[in-house]
């Protein structure tokens, strides 16, 4: 099943006098469970393409389908319930709230978006600590954390609402390097334990191997490329 079509998608922005052509007529279509990465100069229009898949932002015209739902027809409201319902969200300065512990951090998503029963929270919350190897920090503030855990929280987090979708904008981008590939390895055993599509953008050559496609972004055009050395 396809999770991402777009169709015809372009994202122009007026500037003064000018209009900008961030996303230029792409088509192209990401598969339920994918591990994919959205490459490509700074400028080519990777955050804008992410910012549209996370219903952060409209398209100029086209559409944009997420899960059979046409993202580009809703209002802000229906956005912000969809993408609670749908999307999961991992920043390359993770965004954990610094008040809030480590099991707090993940279970928020769960209590202020979805409203989910304590009981089913808990238990959620702690199964995802156990999967991403945080548990032992669980009563912990971010800011007595390394970043690698930071990010793990981060990943628990997103996945935490059951998201058939995570979007992540550089997720590597604050590590050392083997922590980066500790953390998309991470990433892909999500995937294979809970069907989740996972779309990450980079500038790291490396990191980007660990995708099974790239989209190539190239002055707003949209290419794939199978990658056939993914691991
Ligand atoms: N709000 C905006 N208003 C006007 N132009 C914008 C806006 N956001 C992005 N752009 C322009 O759209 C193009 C794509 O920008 P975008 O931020 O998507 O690139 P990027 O690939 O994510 O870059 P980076 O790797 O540096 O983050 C650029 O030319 C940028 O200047």
């Amino acid at each position: 099943m396809q999770i991402v079509q777009a169709e015809n998608l372009v994202k122009s922005y007026q500037v003064g006098e000018q209009q900008v052509t961030a996303i230029e007529q792409a088509n192209f279509t990401i598969n339920q469970g994918a591990f994919v990465s959205f490459v490509g100069p700074s400028g080519s229009g990777k955050s804008t393409l992410l910012n549209m898949l996370g219903c952060l932002d409209q398209p100029s015209s086209g559409r944009l389908l997420i899960n059979q739902t046409d993202t580009s027809t809703l209002n802000r409201s229906q956005a912000a319930q969809f993408r609670g319902e749908h999307i999961g969200f991992i920043f390359q300065d993770f965004n954990l709230i610094p008040v809030l512990t480590v099991e707090e951090n993940i279970e928020y998503p769960l209590l202020m978006v979805q409203n989910r029963p304590l009981a089913e929270r808990r238990a959620r919350v702690n199964s995802l600590m156990e999967a991403v190897g945080i548990s032992e920090q669980a009563k912990k503030f971010p800011n007595q954390l390394s970043g690698g855990q930071k990010q793990r929280v981060a990943i628990a987090r997103a996945l935490a609402s059951q998201a058939k979708l995570v979007l992540a904008d550089e997720p590597t981008a604050n590590l050392d390097h083997a922590t980066a590939f500790r953390i998309i390895d991470l990433m892909k055993q999500m995937r294979d334990d809970y069907a989740t599509t996972f779309i990450f953008s980079t500038h790291d050559s490396k990191i980007m191997n660990a995708a099974e496609s790239l989209f190539i972004l190239e002055d707003g055009k949209v290419s794939e490329q199978k990658n056939g050395d993914a691991k």
